[in-house]
């Protein structure tokens, strides 16, 4: 693959306009786009339609997550948007991960990429801790991320500090999609468990998702630019 369109641009934006905009000044062959949970819930699967209309592939990040025939039908609908990627929270479980992906492998022709969250980037020790989980992040992406690929999911979220262990686990085509991606210069702002895009790339991250430290900027389409810089550097 391309190693430029290993960047996702996430559409954090509260209106289709802003995305849209954002979106014409970014090359399809070069990058692909996420719609998230703030752009989908204010401009629904219009939004999708929209940017497969300008030739982006679109990954659907919903996180879903809910009894396993809930999340099942939510993965198909998304299929039948035709987005390229959608996700589901890996602690919703086995039954959850299976039910989906049944679903889906029924769904005409679909080639939707089904991954899972397993910790959020935004998420350290004592975050887990607060919720009852006493294990550190890095152990319980591994056990989350056996547990995706053993209920037949493509791949998993999580942080680019995890790909290298990972890959000791997993199957060399199980896609390892990583946020919390920021530039040595870039505000870290809510995300914990970060690299820059230059130590993703090298560590082996098949897809870096960067939000903020390109929609933010004040000349978006330059932070991307130096971003694709590190990209091709670190090669
Ligand atoms: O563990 C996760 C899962 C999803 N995200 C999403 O990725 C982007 C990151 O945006 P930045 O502005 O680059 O922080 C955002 O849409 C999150 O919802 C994540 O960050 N971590």
């Amino acid at each position: 693959m391309n190693d430029l369109k290993r960047v996702i641009v996430a559409l954090d934006y509260p209106d289709q306009i802003s995305a849209l905009k954002m979106a014409d000044q970014l090359d399809p062959e070069r990058c692909r786009v996420k719609v998230g949970k703030e752009l989908f819930t204010r401009a629904g699967p219009a939004v999708v339609e929209a940017l497969h209309n300008k030739g982006f592939e679109v990954f659907l990040d919903l996180k879903f997550h809910d009894i396993p025939n809930t999340t099942a039908k939510a993965v198909r609908a998304a299929a039948e948007m035709g987005v390229w990627m959608v996700n589901v929270h890996a602690s919703g479980g086995r039954r959850m991960m299976e039910a989906a992906r049944n679903e889906l492998d029924q769904v005409n022709g679909a080639q939707t990429l089904l991954i899972a969250v397993t910790v959020l980037t935004s998420m350290e020790q004592q975050d887990l801790a607060d919720i009852g989980l006493d294990i550190n992040p890095l152990e319980q992406v591994k056990r989350l991320a056996l547990l995706t690929q053993n209920s037949g999911l493509d791949g998993v979220v999580c942080s680019a500090q995890e790909v290298r262990p990972l890959r000791q686990l997993v199957s060399a085509d199980f896609q390892l999609v990583t946020p919390g991606i920021r530039p040595a210069d870039a505000e870290v702002g809510d995300q914990k468990r970060i690299m820059t895009p230059g130590e993703a790339i090298v560590a082996g991250s098949t897809h870096l998702v960067i939000g903020r430290p390109i929609t933010q900027a004040q000349v978006p389409v330059d932070a991307l630019g130096r971003i694709e810089q590190e990209i091709l550097a670190a090669r």
